[in-house]
């Protein structure tokens, strides 16, 4: 039975469609807006306003404005307005899964999912806010004396993908509030109503004017273009492919702004011959139909040792087979549609790719008929090596199988890409699982586990999976400069 869509159109309503900058929602300066449609459906959702150049600047205008009081409001002030916002999204939890799932696609089951995930980020910063502390020491030769304090950088651009629409906004927006920071965010243009809608809670929730802007809009580069290019400008937190955050890395070195970069993956899942099978495939499962396979963490390649390969891909397929596609909003879908016609060409691409290759289909391989971008969850065995499968972010629900012999094999395999976010280790010897960490170049490591994004960890990769970290003690330092002052001997008068 799907949601009555009177429910559906009661959430879109209460959706604001303006620009919010300095506190107010209000019009593109152009009087533009762009369409946001359901990727299940290919329907209008909403219009909303579309910020061009001038929205920008007026935004960065605002949240430099802003900084100054902002960074003197007491730590403990904007710990209780994140943590008012907790209890705000909490409240409205099931409006904010049943935007997701219309704007992303994603079952309403994982946006309830995100919900928890993304307001988690709000109560963990809500607690850090207090605890940006310096030091005091006594300098070696004891003649002087050191503080050291933590400050905000400044004026920040956010700047967020589609796949996550909450998550991804809190992880950013929690910890620059409980620094002190200012921000301009710049939500994706495939799904920009759940940010509209976190951040009309942040206003209600007691967040200053000119603290958070909003600037949705369908020319990403011309409207952020400029504001990296000004010196008002401290930071850029951007999260997205790889390929787009190359190119801001080097906008923002013309600026020296700060950066945080949590990029694209090709996440390795290893299953060694002593894992128990059963939960290897529970976390395979996780690790690779989550959001339908469209997260930066989702296992890439399934890299199996021999003598389990075949146990582990027909239990592998046996639960995947009972998997439901549908819309989002339909009770028991279990994968939605992809987000949009050109990621699903894309996909079925890597699998047409693979086939042509050598790969054995085991079962799916096709774009499902109809109305939406739906695609058949698939999995691949005896993937031959060079197929761009195993190279490239796949970004949906196709799981290809390779297998390997030795331990020194599958490292090599598992380290045999640009990336370095997440792997993924099954295996019963806690040894062998921490020599994987030791040996495996990668930001996280899931030991056993299918999933490890947490509010309280540091999420973020190595190599060209980005730099910086979100979440944990390390995602408010991010926000914070160390700034050292030098004092002379206070005996010496
Ligand atoms: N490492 C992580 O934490 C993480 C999390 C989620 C997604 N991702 C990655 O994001 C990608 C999927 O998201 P996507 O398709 O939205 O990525 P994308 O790089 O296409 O877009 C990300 C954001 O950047 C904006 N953008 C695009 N071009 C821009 C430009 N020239 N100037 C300024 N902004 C620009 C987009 O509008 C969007 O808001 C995948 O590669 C995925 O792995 C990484
Ligand atoms: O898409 C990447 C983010 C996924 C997560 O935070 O779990």
């Amino acid at each position: 039975m799907s949601v009555p869509a009177i429910k559906e159109l009661e959430v879109l309503d209460s959706v604001p469609t303006g620009l919010l900058i300095n506190g107010m929602w209000r019009p593109a300066a152009s009087g533009k807006t762009f369409d946001v449609e359901d990727p299940a459906t290919g329907k209008v959702l909403l219009s909303i306003a579309d910020a061009g150049p001038e929205d920008g600047m007026a935004a960065l205008d605002a949240a430099a404005a802003a900084q100054e009081s902002w960074a003197k409001v007491p730590a403990r002030e904007r710990g209780e307005i994140l943590r008012r916002a907790f209890e705000m999204v909490t409240a409205r939890a099931e409006d904010f899964a049943l935007l997701m799932t219309l704007e992303m696609g994603k079952p309403l089951a994982e946006a309830r999912g995100e919900v928890t995930y993304g307001a988690e980020f709000l109560r963990w910063f809500s607690e850090e806010a207090v605890r940006a502390f310096g030091r005091y020491s006594v300098s070696p030769d004891g003649k002087s004396r050191l503080l050291v304090t933590k400050k905000p950088v400044g004026p920040c651009l956010l700047i967020t993908p589609w796949n996550f629409p909450l998550a991804m906004a809190t992880r950013k927006i929690a910890p620059a509030v409980a620094a002190g920071c200012t921000m301009v965010l710049k939500s994706a243009n495939l799904t920009p109503l759940t940010s509209q809608l976190f951040a009309a809670v942040m206003v209600e929730a007691g967040l200053p004017a000119g603290v958070l802007n909003v600037i949705p809009t369908s020319t990403a580069g011309a409207t952020t273009g400029p504001l990296i290019k000004d010196s008002r400008l401290r930071k850029l937190s951007f999260t997205g492919s790889t390929e787009v955050g190359r190119r801001l890395l080097a906008d923002a070195s013309e600026n020296v702004l700060r950066t945080s970069m949590e990029l694209g993956g090709n996440a390795p899942f290893v299953v060694f011959e002593d894992a128990d099978v059963d939960a290897a495939v529970a976390g395979a499962m996780l690790a690779k139909l989550r959001n339908m396979g469209e997260a930066c963490t989702a296992a890439n390649r399934f890299i199996v040792h021999e003598s389990v390969a075949e146990e582990f891909a027909k239990k592998f397929a046996a639960t995947m087979a009972g998997m439901t596609t549908a819309r989002g909003t339909e009770a028991g879908s279990k994968v939605g549609p992809l987000i949009d016609a050109k990621s699903r060409d894309k996909v079925h691409e890597l699998v047409t790719d693979a086939v042509s290759e050598g790969a054995v289909l085991i079962m799916g391989g096709t774009p499902v008929d109809g109305p939406g971008y739906f695609y058949e969850p698939t999995l691949l065995l005896d993937v031959r090596d060079g197929a761009r499968i195993l190279s490239e972010e796949i970004f949906g629900p196709v799981a290809p199988i390779i297998t390997f012999g030795t331990e020194d094999e599958a490292v090599r395999l598992a380290n045999n890409t640009e990336y370095g976010l997440v792997a993924y280790v099954f295996t019963r010897d806690l040894n062998r699982g921490i020599r994987m960490g030791e040996r495996l170049e990668t930001g996280m490591l899931g030991l056993n586990a299918g999933v490890v994004s947490n509010a309280a960890a540091p999420f973020g990769g190595v190599k060209q999976s980005g730099l910086g970290r979100e979440g944990g003690l390390e995602g408010i330092e991010e926000y914070l400069y160390t700034q050292y002052i030098g004092i002379a001997d206070p005996n010496v008068s």
